[in-house]
């Protein structure tokens, strides 16, 4: 019986990075939370523990505070990029490099005017993303974010589904539609004004979501792909994870009142998880751009 080495990467995950740019008073913070992983000629490694082309773990963290240090990280693709090439070009045996950072928003605390100088507040629990991989020469970088919660108090329905011996959700016309937007999406070449065209996505699916009649959440994530990628000619697809997050309207009869689509529970779980891709006909794919993102 004949056993082998599947594809297989290594590194350090989640290294939690925060530089401060103390060049002026007026200081400016970055939050990021970085792994890396490499592959390449590691078949020895595995099948003997020859440790000849097994850059460490630890190594591949240092680096990540080294090259914060040694020129600002800047935006996070561009951190992204530096570190996968880097990783790529000197490491023996090494042909292939997965950089992902998470970046977390960070607001001054509002002091008099223009906010202080070296207090800051977490803005909110979203996160922008981006996943970079190196093979070879070949650079893609994937952009996103996370845990963007939106909610609409109308303009959503959902009615017309197949109903069965199970089926016991009453069809409406009016609905609260909320959910926490994950979205990543693919950019076609690095030459791109990445902080630019991260906030013109985000605005683009944003309205997106506001502005479409919703008849379905799988309806509202077309809309809000499409319109990313009308708007965008250097992006090539968009996915998107859409958990449904129920709001459940309170029988208040027994009380005596009427509920006039005014007073809900807010489920935490179950919920409903709409995932999809919205993508350019014409462009091919690139699974290597998507392996190992945890999301659809
Ligand atoms: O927008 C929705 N899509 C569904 O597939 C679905 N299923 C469900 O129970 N509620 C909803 N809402």
């Amino acid at each position: 019986m004949g056993i082998s080495m599947g594809p297989n990467q290594y590194g350090k995950a989640e290294v939690r990075l925060v530089t401060v740019d103390r060049s002026t008073p007026r200081h400016s913070i970055k939050d990021l939370n970085v792994s890396s992983a490499l592959r390449g000629d590691l078949d020895a490694v595995h099948l003997t523990g020859d440790n000849g082309n097994c850059l460490p773990t630890d190594t591949q963290k240092n680096t990540v505070y080294a090259f914060a240090k040694e020129q600002p990280v800047g935006e996070i693709e561009d951190f992204a990029l530096r570190l996968g090439r880097h990783f790529v070009s000197t490491a023996e045996g090494i042909t292939g490099a997965r950089v992902l950072i998470d970046e977390y928003a960070w607001q001054r605390i509002p002091v008099e005017g223009t906010g202080h100088d070296h207090s800051f507040s977490r803005a909110h629990d979203e996160k922008r993303t981006t996943a970079v991989t190196i093979d070879g020469d070949q650079a893609h970088v994937v952009s996103g974010l996370k845990d963007l919660v939106v909610l609409k108090s109308t303009g959503s329905e959902f009615w017309g589904y197949p109903k069965d011996e199970y089926t016991t959700l009453p069809e409406t016309t009016d609905r609260i539609l909320s959910t926490a937007v994950t979205a990543r999406w693919r950019y076609l070449h690095t030459d791109v004004d990445w902080a630019k065209s991260f906030e013109s996505v985000r605005a683009t699916m944003l309205e997106a979501f506001a502005t479409t009649h919703s008849l379905a959440l799988q309806q509202s994530l077309h809309a809000m792909g499409k319109a990313a990628l009308e708007a965008h000619p250097e992006v090539a697809e968009v996915r998107l994870s859409l958990p449904n997050k129920h709001h459940f309207l309170v029988d208040l009869k027994p009380f005596g009142l009427e509920n006039d689509n005014e007073v809900f529970f807010a489920a935490d779980r179950p919920y409903g998880l709409i995932e999809g891709v919205v993508r350019r006909d014409d462009v091919p794919e690139a699974p290597m751009a998507w392996y190992s993102t945890a999301e659809f």
